[in-house]
């Protein structure tokens, strides 16, 4: 890797301010999914490694809480700083660990900076309350406290983003934290702890764990002093991470899978609305939660629709992300090939047709063609499992209360869009649809100042906005008596 700042490239955990190899000595290879080049050698921890993590942020986070917010504040701000004044080797980083294009690979370095900014600003607002009392003698004092020691867990699709979601809140009311990156992303992890600790984050209070995902979670529920579990990820492991946290009784945060509707009306604008489709269908190569699943157009556009949307997506450019002008990378792995593959035969043996794509790429490897169809039916898989893939279902759909009924019929709940120019349509809709986040006439919703997060299986909690601060905070009443 050509870094111009070596010094991010670590392979080793990261704990209590120390660069540390694994206890068993043993190690996981780190690929570039574009090459299959082994691209580094990192320590493969397990629960000793974890303990020891957990033991040092609960000493660091007795320090950190007491440290006025400000001071919070302007460590957090330095972060945010050296963060963006090495983005370009950072999108690097993200595009030989997981595969994305460089350009979004630099967006997701601004978009994972821009949690760190935020949360900056906003640890010097956790206010408290005073309530008026239902007797003269008493005085009601409602105070905001840290939870104290969080555990993160996240996946490889945003492996700088997904950190500092949840991370920066979290430091900035005063936790203190450890992280277990997905073992296919840990180096973004890795260079986001060398830049904490650039920034001046005191040891202790943010450690990297490498490794074995079912030991390290294992540590993180059972363990008492862990008091919050955040994790993105898949709904299985979600939902096992929240049987495992109930001996506990910890708060959890799960952004879990999604199967997004995106829903085009009759009356929407029509090049809009394929802009959007391609934003939220094909960002990432598909590898998104947010991403469009299902793409329901109404029968006057139907077939108008497809073909726009065909042209656009015969455009793409497939290949290495850190090659000029490619906008679709690999996808992450051949297991997520083979989900795709299955997902497109299905469709095919029910009745779909191929619009464009259809089959691995010509490059080999992970390399899927950027695909759609059309007459798909809810009987076929991509209707109800999240694809995580480059392939857009165009289902049809007669009048609203009909496409209402088909969004919502998922155990998801995470993000939808729709397209219409009717404003009465537009509020009855996002009303209706049954989502933790809607998009009317864009397909971009992931910002810092809004709160990100779903419904229904999709999950627990938010994060992002002033919202996404109150998962890391416990409210402790004081009554105040007059004697
Ligand atoms: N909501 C979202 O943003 C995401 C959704 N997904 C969905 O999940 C599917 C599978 O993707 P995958 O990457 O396997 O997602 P996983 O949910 O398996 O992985 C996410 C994170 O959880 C960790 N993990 C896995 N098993 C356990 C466990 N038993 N205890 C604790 N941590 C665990 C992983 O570690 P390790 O890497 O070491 O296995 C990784 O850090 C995708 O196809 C997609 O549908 C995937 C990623 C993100
Ligand atoms: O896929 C995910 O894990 C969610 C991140 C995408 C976003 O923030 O828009």
């Amino acid at each position: 890797m050509n870094l111009t700042n070596k010094a991010l490239l670590r392979d080793k955990g990261y704990i209590d301010g120390a660069w540390v190899d694994a206890d068993s000595g043993e190690t996981l290879e780190v690929t570039n999914p574009a090459t299959d080049e082994v691209i580094a050698v990192v320590p493969k921890m397990g629960a000793a490694e974890t303990r020891r993590a957990i033991e040092a942020a609960r000493v660091a986070q007795k320090l950190w809480k007491r440290r006025p917010a400000k001071e919070r504040s302007n460590i957090l701000r330095k972060w945010f700083t050296l963060i963006m004044e090495n983005q370009e080797d950072l999108a690097q980083i993200i595009t030989d660990e997981m595969g994305k294009p460089l350009t979004e690979a630099r967006g997701e370095i601004a978009y994972g900076a821009s949690y760190i900014e935020w949360y900056a600003e906003e640890a010097k607002r956790v206010y408290g309350e005073t309530i008026p009392a239902p007797s003269d003698d008493k005085r009601i004092v409602v105070m905001k406290q840290p939870i104290g020691v969080i555990a993160s867990i996240t996946p490889w699709n945003f492996p700088n983003a997904m950190i500092t979601r949840k991370i920066a809140p979290a430091l900035a009311v005063g936790c203190a934290t450890l992280m277990k990156p997905a073992e296919q992303t840990p180096l973004s992890a890795l260079a986001l702890c060398e830049l904490a600790e650039q920034a001046g984050l005191p040891k202790g209070l943010i450690n990297c764990i490498i490794g074995d995902p079912v030991a390290i979670g294992g540590e993180m529920t059972a363990n008492d002093t862990v008091r919050k579990v955040t994790f993105t990820g898949s709904t299985g492991v979600g939902r096992l991470l929240m049987k495992q946290s109930s001996d506990t009784i910890k708060k959890l945060g799960l952004e879990l899978g999604g199967n997004a509707p995106f829903i085009v009306f009759d009356d929407a604008d029509l090049d809009a609305a394929v802009e959007g489709a391609m934003i939220s269908k094909y960002r990432n190569s598909g590898q998104t939660c947010v991403c469009a699943n299902r793409l329901y157009v109404q029968e006057g556009v139907y077939d108008a629709f497809a073909e726009k949307l065909a042209a656009k997506v015969r455009e793409l450019k497939v290949g290495n992300g850190l090659d000029d002008g490619v906008v679709q990378g690999p996808l992450i792995d051949m297991k997520a090939i083979e989900k795709v593959e299955d997902h497109v035969a299905d469709a095919l043996a029910k009745g779909g047709e191929i619009v464009c794509g259809g089959k691995r790429h010509a490059l080999g490897k992970s390399f899927f063609e950027p695909t759609i169809i059309k007459n798909v039916t809810k009987e076929m898989k991509v209707a109800r499992e999240e694809t995580f893939g480059p392939v857009a279902p165009l289902f049809k759909f007669k009048d609203a209360e009909d496409v209402i009924e088909q969004a919502n019929d998922t155990e998801f709940g995470l993000a939808s869009y729709f397209y219409s120019k009717d404003m009465s349509n537009v509020f009855r809709v996002a009303e209706e649809l049954e989502y933790g986040m809607v998009g009317v006439n864009t397909g971009l919703i992931s910002n810092e100042a809004a709160p990100f997060g779903g419904v229904k299986q999709s999950g627990l909690g938010r994060e992002g906005s002033k919202f996404g601060l109150d998962d890391y905070l416990e409210l402790k009443y004081v009554c105040l008596s007059e004697i």
